[in-house]
């Protein structure tokens, strides 16, 4: 901190006066946030999250947050004992693990966040995807990437069948910050595991939002350099995929981000959490951060 020379209150103001061009733009228009369980391991940084969100709602933007939480979940797994594994990016969940997955996301991740909200001065709502109707899943039949003839049994997790959002519109209305776990629920009233990036990108694509903004803990999609790509579209998605430089949690993530840049979504970005008010950074500010999905 102390290495960081100070801003001038002249700077200061014209920080401040470069955001208004966003906020005319972006008023009454609705965000996206996935935060990722990666993204929200730093209590600062956590707090950060929380006062961009309230601030985003102040200048009259709507933020509704999906949170993830695979590393609390695999902390807690491994207090009893379990491993979590994965196949192309979601986990394998057995009826113990489903129970421990709801007990993290909806009892421990969830309500981190919408303390953190009021404490930064906004009015929070945890849901899950079982309230209000929100989202309704089956079993995921996962076909294998390399072998399209192959398919994996990955247990409860769930495939969206459909998303009503009204509950997320009503609490929006109230002026509420809706925070979201992904957890569904299927017609037998049985609870199904949906990773996260894959609700905000459908939920992003039902609300129509304005942006969805991944939160991880990587500057965006990198190549095999390791260099950031700040741009991608299918195409060079598909060979990316292909050719193994984007694996494991980025499937999810990246399939996610392409649909709902090609369902409507004005603008799809995958971002550093890491980087302090990344979101208040990205929103109001010129500043182009971590890689952009496009459509075509
Ligand atoms: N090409 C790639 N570029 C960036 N990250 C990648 C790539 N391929 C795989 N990954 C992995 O995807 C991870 C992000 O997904 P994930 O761990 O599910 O994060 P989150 O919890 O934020 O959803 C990165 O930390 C990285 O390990
Ligand atoms: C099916 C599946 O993989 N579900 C995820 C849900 C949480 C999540 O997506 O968390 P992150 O965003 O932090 O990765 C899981 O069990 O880890």
């Amino acid at each position: 901190m102390s290495n960081v020379p100070p801003i001038s209150p002249r700077d200061k103001a014209e920080i401040l006066a470069q955001a208004l061009p966003y906020i005319r733009k972006f008023h009454g228009k609705t965000m996206v946030i996935k935060y990722g369980g990666n993204a929200m391991t730093d209590p600062e940084l956590q707090a950060d999250f929380a006062e961009d969100v309230v601030l985003l709602k102040l200048v009259g933007i709507n933020p509704v947050v999906v949170h993830g939480g695979g590393p609390q979940i695999e902390t807690a797994l491994k207090r009893l004992g379990k491993t979590g594994h994965f196949i192309q990016g979601m986990r394998v969940t057995d009826a113990e693990t489903m129970e421990v997955v709801e007990w993290v996301l909806a009892g421990e991740v969830q309500q981190d966040i919408v303390g953190l909200i009021h404490q930064a001065g906004g009015k929070a709502v945890g849901l899950t995807g079982r309230d209000g109707g929100l989202i309704r899943a089956r079993k995921l039949k996962m076909v294998d990437q390399a072998d399209p003839s192959k398919e994996h049994d990955v247990g409860q997790v769930g495939d969206i069948v459909a998303i009503d959002p009204a509950v997320v519109k009503a609490l929006q209305d109230d002026q509420f910050i809706p925070v979201i776990s992904p957890i569904g629920f299927g017609d037998q009233n049985e609870s199904y595991n949906i990773n996260a990036d894959v609700v905000a990108a459908k939920l992003a694509t039902v609300l129509q939002a304005e942006k969805l903004l991944m939160l991880t803990n990587i500057p965006g999609v990198l190549d095999k350099q390791g260099e950031l790509l700040p741009e991608l579209t299918m195409d060079r998605i598909d060979e990316l995929i292909a050719d193994g430089t984007i694996s494991g949690g980025m499937l999810p993530k990246i399939a996610g981000a392409l649909d709902a840049a090609r369902s409507g979504v004005n603008s799809v970005h995958i971002v550093d959490g890491r980087v302090p008010h990344v979101l208040l950074l990205e929103i109001l500010t010129e500043q182009a951060f971590g890689t952009m999905i496009r459509s075509a």
